[in-house]
C-alpha cells in the first residue's frame, strides 16, 4: 500500500475506537443522569432505611456526572481530542492515552488516563529501553475526528506483518504548528526528561531549571495536574497555588490545567499574590530593587514603629482636679515602650493603654509630691481606664495601622530617612520617598510584596475594620468561590503545594511574600538563573532558603532541549548572552526553519516605519501570534506605530511582561534599550530575543547590542 493509502487506513482504525470511546463517554453520562434522578426519587421515597447508603453512592455519582460533564464541555473547546496516544507492547496488548480514563461496560480499559502508571511508558520507552513497547502512536484529534496518526517504533525487530508504521514525529509536527495567544497543553509529546520531572514526589522541593523553551512552564503545570490526580487526598482540599511574573503569563497559561479536567488550581501573578490588589504595574529597574530587598524589612519595621503622622503630641487630663500633662517625648517614650514588646501594634492597644495610664500615674505622683499629698495609684489607673476622654485619646493616638497607610507615610522624605538609618543610602531614600509620595498612584507589582509584609507586621485589624483595609489597600477583594473553586478565607496560607514560575526573578521581599501562603507546603519552583532580572542572587538564595527551611532537601532537575526556539533564532540569543552563562547552561534548539534572525539597523528617525513595516510583514508571513518586543517604558508609543495593524495577533509587550510569553513571530525594537533599562542588561534581552518560535526580526538604531560574529 502507498503511504497515504497505509495512512487513512491507520487514521480509520482510530477512529473507530475513538467512536467507541465518545459513545462510552455518553452512555456514562446518561447513566449518571438516570443514577441522579433516581437518587432523588429514592431521597423523597419512603425507603427510609436506604436512604443513606443510597446517598452516599448518589453522591459518588454526582460527582462523577459533574467531573465527566465538566471535562467534556473542557475538551469540546479543545483543538486536540480526549484520546491522544496508543501503545503497542511486545504481548500483542494494546493501551490508549488519553486525557481521562474511560472502561466500557465490561470494565476493560478504553482509555488510560496520561498519569496513571499504566500509561507512564507512553512517555518513558526510548528506543534504548523500550519498556516492552513496540509502537507508539500519537493521535491528533480535532474534537471527536482522528486527523492523523503519527509512530515511533522503540523494537524495529518485533513489528510484525500486521503493524503498519506512518509518519515523521509528533514532537517536531507539534513544535512547527503555529501559536495562539493561549498556551496548549502538551499531553501527547511530552519526553522523557520531562515526564520525570512531572512524576517526581510531591513532598519537599522539586527545582526545574532550563533554558528558554525547555518546556519548564509547560512541565510544572503537567505536575500540578499529576499531582492533583495521583494526590488528591493530600494535595486537593488545601489547594494548589501557581504563582507566575504578570498577569499576561497567568492569561497565557490559564488554558493549560483546565484542558487535563484541573479547575481548582489557582493562578496568581506576583502583584496579585495578596488579596484586595491587582496590579502589573512595574518599578524602573533601580527601585524594584530597593523595594525588592530585604533592607525593606527593617525600614518597614522602623516606620510602622514611629508615631504616626497627626497624632496628638500632647496628652492632658484632668483627675481629681489635678492636670495630669504628658508631652511629646514622654509619649513618644511611652509608644516606644509598647513597641519594644514586639507585639504587632494592631494586636497591642490594650498594652498601649496600660503604659499610657501607668505614665499618667507616675506623673500624678511626681505632681503630688511637688503638692506634698498622696494618691492611690491603683485608683487612678482604674478610674482613668474607665473614663470616656482617655479611650477617645487612646484610639486617636493608638490608631489602626494599614499597611497602604504606612506605606505612604514613607513618601515623606523626613520620616524615610529616620526609618532607613543606617540601612538605605539618601540616594535610594530619595528615589523611594519620591515613588511612595504620589498618593494618586496605583500600586505596583514590587509594592504588594511590602504591603503584604506590613501586613503580617502590624497584625489584622479589629474585625468590624477589616472592610476599611480592604478600601485601604485600593481595590476590592477578588471574587473566590465562583466557577466551582472552593472559597478560601482572606490570606490563605495552607495551600499544600506551590508551583513559583520564573522563580530567577523573585526578589527577597516577593519569596517571603510567597513563602507565606505556603506554611506546610510542598514546593516546584522553576526558573533559568540566565534570564535573570534580579541583580542579586545572593540576596535572593538567602530568601528562599528561608522559606523552604534549610535543611530541606531539593530535588534538582535540568531540562536541556529547546523546544521553542528554531536552532537560527536560537543562535543569535546564544551569543547576546555569552559571557553571561556558565557552561552547560544553555539549551539545545532541536528545530530548524532555515530563516535566519533578520537583523536591520536604521536611523533613528526610521524605527517607527521599520517597525511598522517588519509587523505588517510577519502578520503576513505566519499564521499565529506575532509579538513587537520593546522596553518597558516606550510600550505606549509602540503601540500608537501598530495601531494601524488592526490584527488581534498583535501584541505589543514590554520586556518584563514577556516572561515566559512566546510568538510565532516577534519584532524586537531597539534592542540596546532592553539592556540599558534593566539591572541586568544582556539578561533581559536574551530573555526577549527567546520569544519567538519561527521568525524573529530585530529593528535597531544602533549596533552595540550585536557581539561581533564569531
Ligand atoms: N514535549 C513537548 N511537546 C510539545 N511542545 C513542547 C514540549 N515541551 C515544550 N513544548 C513547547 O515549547 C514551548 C516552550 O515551553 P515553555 O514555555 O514551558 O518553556 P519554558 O522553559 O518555560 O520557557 P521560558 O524559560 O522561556 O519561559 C511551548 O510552546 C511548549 O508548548
Amino acid at each position: 500500500m502507498s503511504e497515504p493509502r497505509v495512512r487513512r487506513a491507520e487514521i480509520a482504525i482510530e477512529q473507530h475506537h475513538v467512536d467507541r470511546v465518545y459513545t462510552r463517554l455518553a452512555e456514562l453520562r446518561a447513566q449518571a443522569e438516570a443514577m441522579r434522578a433516581k437518587g432523588y426519587e429514592i431521597g423523597h421515597g419512603a425507603q427510609r432505611e436506604a436512604v443513606f447508603e443510597q446517598a452516599s453512592m448518589l453522591f459518588e455519582r454526582d460527582m462523577m456526572v459533574h467531573h465527566a460533564t465538566q471535562t467534556l464541555q473542557t475538551l469540546d473547546a479543545e483543538y486536540e481530542g480526549l484520546v491522544f496516544g496508543r501503545l503497542d507492547h511486545t504481548s500483542g496488548e494494546k493501551i490508549y492515552v488519553g486525557r481521562l480514563g474511560i472502561r466500557d461496560a465490561e470494565f476493560d480499559n478504553l482509555v488510560t488516563d496520561w498519569r496513571a502508571p499504566a500509561a507512564a511508558a507512553f512517555y518513558q520507552a526510548t528506543a534504548e529501553e523500550p519498556m516492552d513497547v513496540v509502537r507508539r502512536r500519537v493521535i491528533r484529534c480535532s474534537g471527536q475526528t482522528v486527523l492523523d496518526v503519527d509512530d515511533d517504533v522503540l523494537i524495529p525487530e518485533a513489528v510484525g506483518d500486521d503493524m503498519r508504521v506512518v509518519g515523521e514525529g509528533a514532537l517536531m509536527a507539534a513544535l512547527g504548528r503555529s501559536r495562539g495567544d493561549k498556551m496548549r497543553d502538551i499531553v501527547a509529546t511530552i519526553q522523557k526528561e520531562q515526564d520525570e520531572v512531572i512524576r517526581a514526589p510531591w513532598r519537599g522541593v522539586t527545582e526545574i531549571t532550563g533554558g528558554p523553551g525547555t518546556g519548564k512552564t509547560a512541565v510544572a503545570l503537567h505536575r500540578a495536574a499529576y499531582l492533583l490526580y495521583r494526590h488528591r487526598r493530600q494535595l486537593g482540599g488545601a489547594g494548589v497555588l501557581v504563582v507566575g511574573p504578570s498577569g499576561v503569563f497567568t492569561n497565557y497559561i490559564s488554558r493549560v490545567l483546565p484542558s487535563m479536567g484541573e479547575t481548582n488550581v489557582e493562578l496568581r501573578a506576583l502583584g496579585a499574590v495578596l488579596d484586595g490588589i491587582d496590579t502589573d504595574r512595574q518599578d524602573p529597574a533601580p527601585l524594584a530593587a530597593i523595594k525588592g530587598s530585604l533592607r525593606m524589612r527593617k525600614v518597614l519595621l522602623k516606620a510602622m514603629r514611629d508615631t504616626p503622622p497627626d497624632v496628638p503630641d500632647e496628652m492632658r487630663i484632668l483627675y481629681k482636679g489635678d492636670l495630669l500633662k504628658l508631652t511629646r517625648k514622654e509619649l513618644e517614650k511611652v509608644r516606644r515602650r509598647v513597641h519594644g514588646h514586639g507585639g504587632p501594634p494592631n494586636r497591642s492597644r490594650v498594652r498601649a493603654a496600660e503604659a499610657l495610664l501607668e505614665a499618667l500615674a507616675d506623673r500624678a505622683e511626681e505632681n503630688a509630691r511637688t503638692d506634698g499629698r498622696t494618691i492611690d495609684r491603683a485608683e487612678l489607673i482604674h478610674d482613668l481606664g474607665e473614663r470616656i476622654d482617655f479611650h477617645r485619646f487612646l484610639v486617636v493616638w493608638w490608631p489602626v495601622l494599614y499597611p497602604g497607610e504606612i506605606l505612604r507615610w514613607l513618601g515623606d522624605p523626613k520620616r524615610l530617612t529616620k526609618a532607613a538609618r543606617g540601612v538605605l543610602t539618601p540616594g535610594e531614600v530619595d528615589l523611594l520617598a519620591a515613588s511612595f509620595a504620589d498618593r494618586e498612584r496605583e500600586w505596583t507589582v514590587a509594592d504588594v510584596a511590602l504591603l503584604d509584609e506590613l501586613r503580617v507586621l502590624v497584625g489584622p485589624p479589629p474585625k468590624r475594620r477589616r472592610r476599611a483595609q480592604q478600601i485601604e489597600l485600593d481595590a476590592a477583594p477578588p471574587e473566590r468561590g465562583s466557577q466551582g473553586k472552593p472559597h478560601r478565607p482572606e490570606h490563605y496560607d495552607e495551600y499544600s503545594h506551590i508551583v513559583v514560575d520564573e522563580s530567577q526573578d523573585l526578589s527577597p521581599m516577593q519569596w517571603r511574600m510567597v513563602g507565606r501562603r505556603g506554611r506546610y507546603a510542598s514546593w516546584t519552583v522553576v526558573g533559568d538563573p540566565v534570564q535573570s532580572s534580579w541583580p542579586d542572587p545572593e540576596e535572593a538564595a538567602q530568601a528562599r532558603t528561608q522559606v523552604f527551611g534549610p535543611r530541606t532537601p531539593i530535588r534538582r532537575y535540568t531540562l536541556r532541549t529547546n523546544y521553542r526556539n528554531s536552532a537560527e533564532i536560537f543562535e543569535l540569543a546564544a551569543r547576546v548572552v555569552a559571557g553571561h552563562a556558565a557552561e552547560g547552561e544553555l539549551p539545545r534548539a532541536v528545530r530548524t526553519t532555515g530563516l535566519e534572525p533578520d537583523v536591520r539597523t536604521v536611523e533613528p528617525a526610521g524605527v517607527e516605519s521599520a517597525v511598522q513595516a517588519a509587523a505588517k510583514e510577519l502578520l503576513d508571513s505566519v499564521e499565529g501570534t506575532v509579538g513587537v518586543i520593546c522596553a518597558m517604558d516606550r510600550v505606549a508609543e509602540v503601540g500608537t506605530w501598530v495601531r494601524g495593524h488592526a490584527d488581534e495577533r498583535l501584541k505589543v509587550v514590554g520586556s518584563l511582561d514577556a516572561k515566559g510569553l512566546e510568538y510565532d513571530a516577534v519584532v524586537l525594537v531597539e534592542p540596546t534599550e532592553l539592556i540599558t533599562e534593566s539591572m541586568t542588561g544582556r539578561r533581559v534581552l536574551y530573555v526577549a530575543l527567546t520569544r519567538a518560535t519561527q521568525q524573529l526580526t530585530v529593528v535597531a538604531s544602533d549596533d552595540e547590542w550585536l557581539p561581533a560574529a564569531k
